[in-house]
């Protein structure tokens, strides 16, 4: 099997907030997860983002802005970097079919990496990834981090038999040990 993951980004791979991520100065790794990817990496994965990012359709921020974020990330992963990062700038308003729990995200990640997700691991922290992930017959996983405990706590049947984790680092480490 071809060893690709996708990522959720906001309280996956960076800090979340209600008030939104809103610059790069507010972008934050979540502990743990810069190695994570690096280690995927290092261990030969392919490794995707897709991302819900209304805060441009809001006007909290723009294109320029969102591509900042992701610069701090790269900058931070130096030869490490993911190989594809897949955003939506919609409201749920918008019934974007790129805006997770919509699987639009998804299969331009198909597309560009010449990839099929079946059965690859997804990694979130809200119900809209296990959902996207479960439409894309993929594996979702949930990590405690950004809204996972939130999530968790909705007791929504979605979540049964997904596996939990603290952060991404935590998954990470599984994944590899396990040979996945
Ligand atoms: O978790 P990903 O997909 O990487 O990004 C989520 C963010 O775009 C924002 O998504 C918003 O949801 P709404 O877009 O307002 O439903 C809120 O949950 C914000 O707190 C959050 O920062």
């Amino acid at each position: 099997m071809h060893k690709i993951i996708v990522l959720d980004r906001d309280g996956v791979i960076n800090e979340d907030s209600d008030a939104f991520i809103k610059s790069a100065e507010e972008w934050i790794p979540v502990e743990g997860s810069m190695e994570a990817i690096r280690a995927l990496k290092q261990a030969g994965w392919t490794v995707a983002i897709a991302t819900n990012q209304s805060g441009i359709k809001r006007g909290y921020y723009d294109r320029a802005t969102l591509s900042s974020m992701h610069q701090k990330m790269n900058d931070l992963l130096e030869d490490c970097k993911p190989d594809w990062i897949s955003y939506s700038p919609y409201l749920s308003g918008d019934n974007s079919p790129s805006r997770k729990p919509q699987t639009g995200m998804m299969q331009a990640i198909e597309k560009a990496l010449n990839v099929d997700l079946k059965g690859a691991p997804f990694v979130g922290d809200t119900l809209a990834d296990i959902q996207a992930a479960r439409s894309m017959s993929m594996q979702p996983y949930l990590v405690r981090s950004g809204k996972g405990e939130r999530t968790l706590a909705t007791q929504d049947p979605m979540l049964q038999g997904v596996e939990v984790f603290d952060n991404l680092q935590a998954l990470v480490e599984y994944l590899l040990a396990h040979g996945a």
